[in-house]
């Protein structure tokens, strides 16, 4: 148990860790705004290159902090954990490390997320140490030929593990099945070749490496072994920041926390925040635990009970999900009864609009393909959601592929105000032709303002209506399609619309978005979008250990004012024990 705070408790020492717990909507952002102002103030620690580090999870958390801080940024770094990393860690010291690992120094240019490229896979898999094993029908012919998409789709799942022994190992997801399932049975591969083909896994990743080319993890991944293998760099990042804070703290990776717990160890103060029932990041390895459990030399524990969000009334329903904490309202405003409209979404926004009084609401899914959806209206009755592994099934022309691909997601991205992710589709397509990266640059954007320019004579139309254009205005080389071909008729049979609809758009801060997009934020007016009945069980059968449930808790405690829950159908049986915190409206079928 901690010791009760409120958010706005000034410390007088600022010399200590300490760990902040507390629920949604308590003020923990806000007292952290608060208490880097106060360290500014009293700290005597601090200089022209002795910093304040504040960590948090997105691009977007980091300009509502540094917005918040106003003037205060002084002696202030705000930013992203892989971010930080990357400045203060790979780029002056990957030298140390990059001979034990091929590392392409000189070629580092930022990091970008994992894609795996069948000419990668060629070259590990014809140079892998078991090579000689791999028999019928694994052979290494049939693994490249018939079952690559089979092996993409396991590498897609490559993961840093932290071992026992505190080192650090490459693994894969083990329950997902590749070798049964949904998998076609020739596309099969059994477990023991997937064991074999594991244990070169390093191997993989150093052709990326050779090339100068860093994922998103192998940031977490270099740290680590440059402080491991170089203790010494870890007093000069204690030099530089006396002071590391972490907002978001339930999120972080276990190889983040390794790192955090080194830097603690003297000189720096480390302070963390966060909700283990917020943490939502599962699949990127974080674990609630790790909050909780974490200990530090003398930290301090703190607690935060009230909310400072929400009406009495979304208050109620947050603490009737959660057991562990019971939140008490601060602005003591009684507020709308939630709704739950049952049947469409469109129609429960429509209605959602209206109870709001027409301002703004924000639909909050647990999927692209619903946020999507949201933000065009459509109807949430008929998505394809698997279009592009579609397309790449019919159309057996790579370059073809690849170049309708990059194009209309650099239209979707452009048309979302994400210019700088639409000119890097973009740009991707002049990679093998195009040495000098500012040229590529220019080119994309050529590309991308013709494209919008003549967005009206292909966005309601057919796919193939978009390749001719693109065939027409952009590259006449790119390959025709055979009569009758399966590919041919994907493309007359789908809509430039459709396919827009699949495209996952990174930092969305539109009002249709995803609930792993709108973490730390609020809004006035919430309509979570679910897309069956079952999902209601976070609030029929709360157990936030479930970690569906604690995404579904994350929508809802983002609500200020008013909170509505979308859901197609409703059993009857369900109504009597929602009606007690929600008011239910049926819509027509
Ligand atoms: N001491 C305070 N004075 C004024 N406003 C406050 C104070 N504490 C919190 N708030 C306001 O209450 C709201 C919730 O605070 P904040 O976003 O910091 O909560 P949080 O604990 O970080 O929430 P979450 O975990 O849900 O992201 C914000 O609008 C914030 O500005």
């Amino acid at each position: 148990m901690g010791m009760q705070i409120t958010s706005d408790k000034v410390f007088d020492d600022i010399e200590h860790h300490f760990k902040i717990s507390a629920g949604p909507g308590a003020g923990k952002t806000h007292w952290l705004v608060q208490h880097i102002k106060n360290v500014l103030g009293k700290s005597k620690r601090l200089g022209k290159t002795r910093k304040i580090a504040c960590i948090t999870y997105t691009n977007v958390a980091v300009d509502t902090i540094v917005k918040r801080l106003g003037n205060a940024t002084h002696h202030v770094e705000v930013s992203t954990i892989h971010s930080f990393l990357y400045k203060h860690l790979i780029k002056p010291y990957a030298k140390f490390i990059a001979q034990e690992y091929d590392l392409n120094v000189s070629n580092i240019d930022g990091h970008d997320e994992h894609i795996v490229y069948f000419n990668i896979v060629k070259k590990w898999i014809e140079n892998h140490s078991q090579k000689s094993l791999f028999k019928h029908p694994n052979s290494e012919k049939q693994l490249l030929k018939i079952k690559y998409e089979t092996i993409k789709q396991w590498l897609e799942t490559i993961y840093y593990e932290l071992t026992d022994s505190n080192d650090i190992a490459l693994s894969t997801d083990k329950n997902k099945n590749f070798f049964s399932n949904k998998i076609q049975p020739k596309h099969q591969i059994n477990r023991k070749c997937l064991d074999m083909l594991e244990k070169d896994l390093i191997e993989y990743k150093k052709i990326y490496w050779k090339k100068g080319i860093l994922h998103h993890d192998d940031i977490l991944f270099f740290s680590y072994q440059i402080i491991s293998k170089c203790p010494f760099v870890l007093d000069v990042l204690r030099a530089k920041f006396p002071y590391f804070f972490i907002d978001e703290f339930q999120d972080s990776n276990p190889i983040q926390v390794e790192i955090i717990k080194k830097i603690s160890e003297k000189e720096t103060i480390i302070g963390v925040i966060g909700d283990q029932a917020q943490s939502i990041y599962g699949f990127q390895g974080a674990d609630p635990k790790q909050f909780s459990e974490l200990e530090l030399p003398e930290m301090r524990n703190y607690e935060m009970a009230q909310n400072r969000r929400s009406t009495d009334n979304i208050i109620n329903t947050l603490n009737s999900v959660r057991s562990d904490l019971l939140q008490h309202p601060y602005r003591k405003v009684c507020g709308m009864k939630p709704v739950i409209f049952c049947g469409n979404s469109n129609d429960a926004y429509k209605e959602a609009l209206k109870l709001s009084n027409n301002k703004k609401v924000v639909t909050l899914s647990r999927d692209n393909i619903t946020s999507n959806a949201m933000r065009r209206e459509f109807g949430n009755g008929n998505l394809k959601d698997k279009l592009f592994s579609d397309l790449k099934n019919n159309d057996s022309s790579k370059d073809r592929r690849k170049f309708v691909i990059h194009y209309l997601k650099g239209v979707v991205f452009a048309k979302e105000r994400k210019f700088k992710e639409a000119i890097k589709e973009i740009m991707v397509l002049y990679k093998s032709t195009i040495e000098d990266k500012e040229e590529r640059k220019k080119r994309a954007l050529n590309d991308l303002l013709c494209l919008l320019k003549k967005y009206d004579d292909y966005s309601n139309a057919s796919l193939m209506v978009f390749y001719e254009l693109l065939k027409r205005e952009l590259d006449n080389q790119i390959s025709k399609f055979q009569k009758n071909s399966n590919a041919k008729s994907f493309y007359e049979n789908h809509t430039f619309q459709e396919l827009a609809l699949c495209v996952n758009i990174p930092e969305d801060s539109s009002d249709h978005r995803t609930i792993h997009k709108a973490k730390g934020d609020e809004f006035n007016n919430v309509l979570l979008v679910l897309k069956k009945e079952e999902d209601l069980a976070f609030i029929l059968k709360p157990d936030l250990e479930k970690e569906e449930q604690r995404i579904a808790y994350v929508a809802i405690s983002r609500a200020q004012e008013r909170l509505f829950i979308s859901v197609p159908t409703l059993k009857e049986s369900k109504k009597a024990s929602l009606s007690k915190l929600f008011e239910i409206k049926e819509f027509e079928t």
